[in-house]
């Protein structure tokens, strides 16, 4: 078997949803591919072999993915940074169902208003621990919550899960100060490299991750495959 099932998305978005194994792929047939409502790879971007390869089993491009990683060597302490309680989770919720606008879980393999659910979904279980490990709040001088960051630790290495700034709050370093906040948890953590993941396309987090110092490491194509009596 070339694909792995991807039980936690097939659970959320009510689909069978696999993950092409890369290290499978000369076994991968079309009649296994029918067997799922969708099928994902993410291979390197520089992998014309393995892109033509899909592209004959009717993978077609979803989006780019660069991986980004942050040297934490010191950091400081930011004002007005709170750690997020399930108090703060509907308005949480409200805000990152809105603001993940760029994401591979789009039209026309995932309706809208799940993928709306599933990012409210992800920065509700920041929260509460259980798939991001923390979620950090940026509040401003009223207390309204001006941006949030979602971080988990795995493999010893910090990594972010969602960065979001309320559209009011942009372009005023908001983001820059949640940034700094999680180079921060990274350090007490006793840890010194942060990655990050964002989509190819979403130039704004690009650009404020490389203004900090964040080196691009790699860059991946998300390829799918829908089977045409599905979903
Ligand atoms: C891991 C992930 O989640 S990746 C996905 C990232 N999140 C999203 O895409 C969700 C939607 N987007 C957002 O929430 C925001 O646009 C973010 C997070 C990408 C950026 O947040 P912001 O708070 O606007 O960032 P910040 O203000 O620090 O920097 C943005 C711009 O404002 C400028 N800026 C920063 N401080 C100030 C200031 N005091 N006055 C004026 N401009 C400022 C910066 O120079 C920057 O400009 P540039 O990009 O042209 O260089
Ligand atoms: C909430 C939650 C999710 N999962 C699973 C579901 C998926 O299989 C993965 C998350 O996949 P990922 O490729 O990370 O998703 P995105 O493409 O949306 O994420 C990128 O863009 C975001 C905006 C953000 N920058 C993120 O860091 C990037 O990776 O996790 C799960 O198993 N359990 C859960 O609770």
């Amino acid at each position: 078997m070339a694909i792995n099932a991807l039980t936690w998305e097939s659970d959320f978005f009510s689909q069978r949803i696999g993950k092409v194994d890369l290290t499978q792929l000369h076994r991968l047939t079309p009649t296994e591919c029918q067997a799922w409502d969708l099928v994902q790879a993410k291979i390197p971007s520089g992998d014309y072999q393995t892109l033509d390869t899909l592209s004959s089993l009717g993978f077609v491009l979803a989006e780019g993915e660069s991986q980004l990683e942050m040297a934490v060597e010191s950091s400081t302490r930011q004002p007005g940074i709170r750690i997020a309680r399930p108090t703060h989770i509907p308005l949480l919720r409200e805000l990152a169902s809105k603001m993940f606008t760029e994401s591979r879980f789009r039209a026309p393999w995932f309706e809208q208003s799940l993928t709306e659910q599933f990012y409210a979904q992800w920065i509700e279980n920041a929260v509460l621990g259980t798939f991001d490990h923390q979620c950090l709040l940026s509040l401003d001088d009223r207390g309204t919550i001006a941006g949030f960051i979602s971080l988990r630790e795995a493999d010893s290495t910090a990594h972010i899960g969602l960065l979001g700034v309320a559209r009011s709050h942009r372009g005023a370093g908001v983001g820059s100060q949640l940034l700094l906040a999680a180079a921060d948890w990274t350090r007490t953590k006793g840890l010194t490299q942060l990655h990050i993941a964002t989509q190819l396309s979403n130039v704004a987090a690009l650009r404020l991750y490389l203004r900090h110092g964040a080196r691009l490491t790699t860059t991946s194509y998300w390829l799918y495959r829908k089977s045409n009596d599905s979903i």
